[in-house]
């Protein structure tokens, strides 16, 4: 039987960043602070966030379903054809894998693609519409099933990342974080 959302236990913060979870006297380290004010980043994100593109750049998702929604359907799907007995983490990273695998297959031997697909045909397209799906479906399930609260998961590691990438720092550079030497 798949879990309904009171098994999903919600993620437990020290876990994310278990070396920086706490400092030795015992204050909340930056990191836990990050992820405590990642409920601000998303309403300033919202806000801020299409501000910096120009309109032709712009794309945006519509609202629904959420990736709640989305784990309560593959949860239905898989109950109703008793396919949650082989969909154990191991199986659903494989899978996953596997359908990332086909999304590479699209782009293959294709050279440099820009952004918006220039040039793909609409079956193209729904063919990359449906290869990423299965890897969100296998993702959201994957993350179900190792008792990962995956929403505030991404809350977490964008708080994170932006402690680790200051944009004072970073603008216009591409380089990983251990590249720097201060
Ligand atoms: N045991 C399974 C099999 C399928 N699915 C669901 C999740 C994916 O969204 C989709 C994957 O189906 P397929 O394995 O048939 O893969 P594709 O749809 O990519 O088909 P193909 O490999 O022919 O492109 O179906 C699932 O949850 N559990």
């Amino acid at each position: 039987m798949a879990m309904n959302g009171d098994g999903v236990h919600g993620l437990d913060r020290e876990t994310v960043a278990p070396s920086e979870a706490k400092h030795t006297n015992g204050t909340p380290s930056k990191s836990k602070i990050a992820c405590e004010n990642g409920e601000a980043d998303i309403h300033a994100a919202k806000q801020n966030g299409t501000k910096r593109r120009t309109p032709t750049d712009t794309f945006s998702f519509t609202a629904e379903p959420t990736i709640e929604d989305i784990r309560r359907m593959q949860a239905e799907f898989t109950d109703e054809r008793d396919w949650n007995q082989f969909h154990q983490p191991r199986n659903l990273l494989l899978a996953m894998v596997g359908e990332v695998g086909e999304v590479s297959e699209l782009f293959q031997w294709r050279g440099e693609v820009t952004e918006g697909l220039p040039g793909w045909t609409d079956s193209e397209r729904e063919h990359l519409a449906h290869e990423l799906s299965d890897v969100l479906i296998y993702l959201v399930e994957l993350a179900e099933k190792c008792h990962i609260d995956l929403p505030q998961a991404v809350l977490c590691k964008m708080a994170l990342n932006r402690l680790k990438y200051p944009a004072s720092k970073v603008h216009g550079s591409s380089k990983k974080y251990t590249e720097y030497k201060d």
